[in-house]
């Protein structure tokens, strides 16, 4: 199936902004979008970047440089095959939680999975008229849109699918349950887990 992974190229990851200066957000935010390539193509499908500049990775991109839903919108009006969404900060992302996502969409007009905090993180939609509204409470606004346009929905539950790494505390997920380059790329940069009381944190070593 194709996937759209959709890539802020130029100022990605601006709520990391507190842990990681701008040149380390755009290699980390690369190295996330690697892994979400890799476990896509592992699961079989065909990834397709659209994204708002050049970004240098082994599959196909689309510079466009209009706003998130605009850009896909226009991608979901000009076919009539199913079409796969998901988004490039997934860190924890493997081919078996892809394979979930595409299997729930068999049987449904649109398979979604949440994003933790209210957004969306991955969407197969075969529904003609489903279009996607991303930003704000997405996983709310998606099933309304659904809803309007008649289409049925099956919500896949992945703890993989939901970490979608937007805010420090996030790189917990990462150093703990992380196999890719993403979680390579923090490690080398210095971090590690801080077990203080009550919930981990990181800690960066100098
Ligand atoms: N093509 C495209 N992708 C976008 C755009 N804005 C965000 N994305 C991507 O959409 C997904 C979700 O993005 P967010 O987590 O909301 O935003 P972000 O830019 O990654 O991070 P923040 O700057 O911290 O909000 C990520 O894969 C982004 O790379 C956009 O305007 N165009
Ligand atoms: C694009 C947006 O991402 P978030 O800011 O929730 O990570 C959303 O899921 O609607």
């Amino acid at each position: 199936m194709r996937i759209l992974v959709p890539f802020e190229a130029t100022r990605p990851k601006t709520r990391l902004d507190g842990v990681l200066d701008t040149d380390e957000r755009v290699a980390f935010a690369q190295a996330m979008l690697r892994d979400v390539l890799r476990a896509c193509r592992d699961a079989g499908h065909d990834p397709e970047v659209v994204a708002t500049a050049e970004v240098d990775v082994s599959a196909p991109v689309a510079v466009d440089d209009r706003p998130l839903s605009e850009a896909v919108n226009a991608r979901l009006a000009a076919t009539d095959d199913p079409l796969g969404i998901v988004v490039a900060d997934l860190a924890l992302l493997t081919p078996a939680a892809v394979d979930r996502l595409v299997a729930a969409a068999a049987d449904a007009d649109l398979a979604i999975a949440p994003g933790r905090g209210g957004g969306t993180n991955g969407l197969v939609v075969t529904h003609p008229d489903f279009r996607v509204d991303f930003h704000g409470v997405s996983f709310r606004d998606h099933l309304d849109a659904a809803e309007a346009v008649g289409a049925d929905v099956t919500v896949v539950d992945s703890m993989r699918l939901s970490t979608d790494v937007d805010e420090p505390a996030d790189l917990v997920e990462v150093l703990l349950h992380g196999e890719g380059e993403a979680a390579a790329w923090l490690r080398a940069a210095g971090f590690e887990l801080d077990p203080v009381d009550g919930r981990v944190g990181i800690n960066r070593r100098e």
